[in-house]
């Protein structure tokens, strides 16, 4: 068990509204050290919200919060001073160079001359940008503007990150970058709390997901946790034998039939002994698949069975780089 102490962010009953609209209707998670937590949701589900309140940039009607340790309104200085956000309108100046932005926040944190230079020479080499340091941001891609925004963050070494959307609208090898700097900020022991549409995201990075839906947390648990609540695994069985395709079909039970395909649909959980049951059935049947393919249920079929909201989709490039690899196992 985790003691209290040991969770980074904990927060109990937040809420808050804009008029008669509730977009916070009494949230509660905790997040221990040294992991990541994904807020999960739609468009407009209050992610942004969330990380404000956090990290103090607007306060919730009701509910509380503990940072590091803080209480979020009682000592909102010591909340920030543990904190770094990274927000989705990004804190870089375009007019000055990368390095000056970077110069600006050793500033910020009273850094001395000598220890900011290192500092910032460290991370612009850490995030690949020690070529691009002299020129204008203006003139830096949407991946290096992210990159340059989280080495901002980390001038201060905070324990803590927010990181609001990280990759919304970079392309796949961008969005692959910036998920090895959080796998790497995570195993140097930050936490990080991170929001996110994107379900391959969560998937890849998160130790814990909260699905946020009309003001509340719909569900809550690991990657793994999340697949088990919803049904949809199966395994598919192929023919090019018509013949075959009608013995399987008619012998085999609860299948679903895809007669255009040649292929039944068999429910399964994808175990070995469930796949070896199927395989000894058709060698003992004497019935040949052409293939077999193994289908578990991915974050896309709990988001759409939790929220009724249909996947968002990266805008730029492929939808599903990573997460979608493993959906279908052709064996
Ligand atoms: N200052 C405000 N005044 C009025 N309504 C607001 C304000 N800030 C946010 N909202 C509303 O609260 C809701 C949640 O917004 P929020 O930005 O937190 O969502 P989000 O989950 O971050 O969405 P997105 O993925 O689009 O960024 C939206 O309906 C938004 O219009």
């Amino acid at each position: 068990m985790t003691k209290d102490h040991e969770f980074a962010i904990t927060a109990t009953g937040l809420r808050k509204s804009y008029g008669d609209r509730t977009v916070l209707d009494g949230i509660d998670f905790r997040v221990p050290g040294g992991t990541v937590f994904s807020l999960l949701g739609p468009n407009g589900a209050g992610k942004t919200t969330a990380v404000n309140i956090l990290s103090t940039l607007i306060s919730a009607d009701d509910g509380q919060a503990r940072i590091a340790g803080h209480d979020l309104t009682a000592e909102a200085q010591a909340v920030r001073a543990a904190i770094g956000v990274t927000g989705q309108f990004s804190a870089v100046d375009g007019l000055i160079t990368g390095e000056e932005n970077m110069l600006l926040m050793a500033d910020l944190h009273h850094l001395s001359r000598t220890a900011g230079r290192r500092v910032i020479t460290e991370l612009l080499e850490r995030f690949d940008l020690a070529d691009a340091a002299k020129k204008p941001a203006s003139t830096y891609s949407g991946g290096m503007k992210r990159r340059l925004d989280i080495a901002m963050t980390l001038v201060g070494d905070p324990r803590i990150i927010f990181l609001d959307e990280p990759t919304t609208g970079l392309d796949p090898r961008s969005r692959h970058t910036m998920w090895q700097i959080i796998r790497e900020l995570v195993s140097g022991g930050v936490t990080v709390f991170l929001t996110t549409q994107y379900l391959d995201e969560a998937d890849q990075l998160a130790d814990r997901i909260a699905v946020l839906n009309g003001g509340r947390l719909v569900a809550e648990g690991s990657a793994e946790e999340l697949k088990r609540l919803v049904p949809g695994g199966h395994v598919r069985l192929r023919f090019s034998d018509p013949v075959a395709y009608e013995r399987a079909a008619t012998a085999l039970r609860e299948t679903t039939r895809d007669d255009a395909a040649l292929a039944v649909q068999i429910p399964s959980d994808g175990t070995q002994r469930e796949l070896r049951a199927i395989l000894d059935w058709l060698d003992s049947a004497g019935i040949e698949a052409d293939e077999l393919s193994v289908h578990t249920p991915d974050l896309d079929d709990v988001f759409f069975a939790l929220t009724g909201n249909p996947v968002p989709t990266q805008s730029t490039g492929s939808a599903n780089p990573a997460g979608a690899a493993d959906k279908e196992n052709a064996r």
